[in-house]
């Protein structure tokens, strides 16, 4: 548990000065969240605590709001009622899409979006964490410390061979890795990943099981995922999500063998 002080990304922006608070345990807390569609509950009284440094799963069937968590929990869509809190001090509610990003929530959705002309490295070079008002001189050189980072990242994510390879030319799993690298440029707190592995050779799963294992600990993680072979290769605790509300939270096996789980899958 990590139980000090952390400081946010972004702290060094003019309107981010805070802490996360995290030495209660939960680096997000969402208290009786609903969010309601032209009178459709999407999320429906939900409450839902994040450790910090955990790897959480989250699961459900179609429909069931994990999407429109993730807005929440982004800014994107702000819920009709309930609380969202990042630490015990900051409240995400007050805050838009940019600025709960440059705090250190990030989000890595499906579909991979690096930019196929440049390199691995370059890549990692544009997503390192800059003030953006020094954009022009972002390409002008990096210092000792930036280089070490883009090393370290390529490393975690299994691409420094390919370091100076195009990314449009990587397999489907390698430009997902540099995404997530590149996430990692900007030393989020929390990373909300969608459905990592669709798409992905068996190898690559595996691969991508390894990455987001090794993540946990020092970055928050929520992985949406459909793929419950793969959920149960990395979950320690998965949350499962019906009709907009927490059904169930456990581990992977007291969740499959949770009768309302299994009524819930099966519709039976
Ligand atoms: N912008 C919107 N307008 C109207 N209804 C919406 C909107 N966004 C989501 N919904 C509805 O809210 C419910 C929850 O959707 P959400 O996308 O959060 O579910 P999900 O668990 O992510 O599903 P899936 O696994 O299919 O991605 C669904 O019934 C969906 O149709």
């Amino acid at each position: 548990m990590m139980d000090e002080l952390i400081e946010p990304k972004g702290a060094a922006s003019p309107q981010f000065h805070e802490f996360v608070d995290t030495k209660h345990g939960p680096i997000l807390y969402l208290e009786d969240v609903s969010v309601s569609f032209d009178g459709f509950k999407a999320l429906n009284n939900l409450s839902l605590y994040i450790d910090a440094g955990e790897l959480r799963c989250l699961i459900g069937p179609n429909g069931a709001g994990k999407t429109t968590l993730m807005d929440v929990i982004t800014g994107k869509t702000r819920p009709d009622t309930g609380e969202v809190f990042f630490g015990q001090t900051i409240d995400l509610l007050k805050m838009d899409e940019p600025a709960i990003a440059q705090a250190g929530i990030c989000r890595k959705f499906q579909k991979p979006s690096v930019f196929d002309a440049l390199t691995v490295f370059e890549n990692l070079e544009l997503a390192l964490k800059t003030d953006k008002r020094t954009w022009p001189t972002l390409f002008s050189k990096l210092n000792g410390e930036q280089r070490d980072r883009i090393q370290e990242v390529m490393l975690l994510i299994g691409l420094a061979g390919l370091k100076n390879q195009l990314a449009g030319i990587l397999s489907h799993g390698q430009k997902q890795w540099l995404e997530i690298g590149m996430l990692l440029m900007q030393e989020p707190k929390v990373m909300l990943v969608d459905e990592p592995i669709a798409g992905m050779t068996h190898q690559e799963v595996e691969r991508t099981a390894e990455l987001l294992l090794s993540l946990q600990g020092k970055h928050s993680i929520v992985v949406v995922e459909h793929d419950m072979e793969f959920v149960r290769s990395i979950a320690r605790k998965v949350t499962v999500l019906h009709e907009g509300s927490v059904l169930t939270e456990g581990t992977m096996d007291e969740v499959q063998n949770d009768p309302r789980v299994i009524q819930v899958y099966l519709g039976g």
